[in-house]
């Protein structure tokens, strides 16, 4: 069997820090749908050679390319892909339809709303959503030092938790809910908690539904303004998260884990070839630490989702 179509596009920005998307002619494969503009890489061209090339040909624009974005494996009905996005650093020249594609300038926050192929779901969410999944430890100490270390994680910067505690009692797991989903609402992160859509619910947050739990539902639990993820680990767990309308899924483990050390681990290559079938963001889950976010990305995960590597 051959490899996956290699294709290189650009996340191009304006002044004010719009986007530049492109939309598909009439007459080749996911014609009408809005996409990065590039293009195929040719044998034995470097991706950067490839964007340059490409952004020539179709826009008139010289680009210097810049930092990677994510590289996106996705599988179509006729064919793979390997869809590798990066930042376009700097550009000049005026920008123009050379092959006569429609052209728009989006202001970031309103790339969802554009039809877009597959492969470029992930992308969109990598653009706009947080690379870093904090997944709270159980509190087995006392509430003020679990809460101390939920305010230091979101002081270094983590915007999207899991508020997860198995074994707690629900008492004490209610009051320690409230004062996190306190903490993060002063610090603008998002807050997902495991397993409970009563809770939830209850607080106006969202849910991180179990793996177990996707069998449950034909439709996401919560309305659009509050967040749903799922956890998986297969590629059934994935199609079900998928179907109900999740935001986005955790799938693992990637490496054994101390916690979760009964668990298959997938290694990357599992991971790139289960993302390939659906349109998700994919968090990777078990043994990720924070150099993982790159290889992450690399892979076409949306970044890591842990406990240890990111808390306190
Ligand atoms: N450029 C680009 N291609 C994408 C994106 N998302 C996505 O699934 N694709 C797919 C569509 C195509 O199957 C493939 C890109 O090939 P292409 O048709 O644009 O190739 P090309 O520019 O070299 O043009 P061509 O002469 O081969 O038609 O990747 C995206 O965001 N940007
Ligand atoms: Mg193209």
């Amino acid at each position: 069997m051959s490899g996956p179509v290699e294709v290189v596009a650009g996340v191009i920005r304006d002044k004010t820090g719009r986007i530049l998307l492109a939309r598909r002619t009439e007459g080749r494969d996911l014609a009408g749908l809005w996409e990065f503009p590039g293009g195929k890489r040719e044998p034995g061209e470097s991706p950067e050679a490839a964007l340059a090339r490409e952004l020539h040909e179709e826009l008139g624009i010289d680009i210097t390319c810049g930092a990677p974005v994510i590289a996106v494996p996705q599988r179509y009905p006729h064919k793979r892909l390997r869809l590798d996005v990066r930042h376009v650093a700097s550009w000049r020249g005026t920008v123009k339809g050379h092959e006569g594609q429609a052209l728009v300038w989006a202001p970031p926050h309103t790339l969802s709303a554009y039809a877009m192929p597959s492969a470029d779901i992930p992308v969109v969410a990598a653009l706009l959503q947080p690379d870093r999944y904090l997944v709270t430890p159980a509190p087995n100490g006392s509430d003020a030092a679990w809460l101390e270390s939920l305010e230091a994680s979101l002081t270094a910067g983590i915007r999207r938790v899991q508020l997860r505690a198995p074994h707690c009692p629900p008492a004490r797991w209610a009051g320690l809910v409230e004062a996190a989903v306190d903490a993060c609402r002063r610090h603008g992160a998002e807050v997902l908690i495991n397993g409970d859509i009563a809770l939830a619910q209850a607080m106006d947050v969202g849910v991180h539904l179990r793996s177990a739990q996707l069998a449950e539902f034909d439709t996401r639990p919560l309305p659009k303004e509050q967040r749903v993820g799922a956890s998986c680990h297969t590629l059934d767990d994935l199609r079900r998260a998928e179907a109900i309308g999740c935001d986005f899924a955790v799938l693992g483990p990637i490496a054994e884990t101390a916690t979760h050390p009964e668990g298959q681990p997938l290694g990357w290559e599992g991971f790139a070839a289960l993302r390939e079938d659906v349109a998700l963001p994919i968090y990777a889950i078990g043994g990720m630490g924070i150099a993982d976010i790159a290889i992450a990305r690399a892979h076409g995960a949306q970044g890591i989702a842990a406990i240890r590597a990111l808390w306190g």
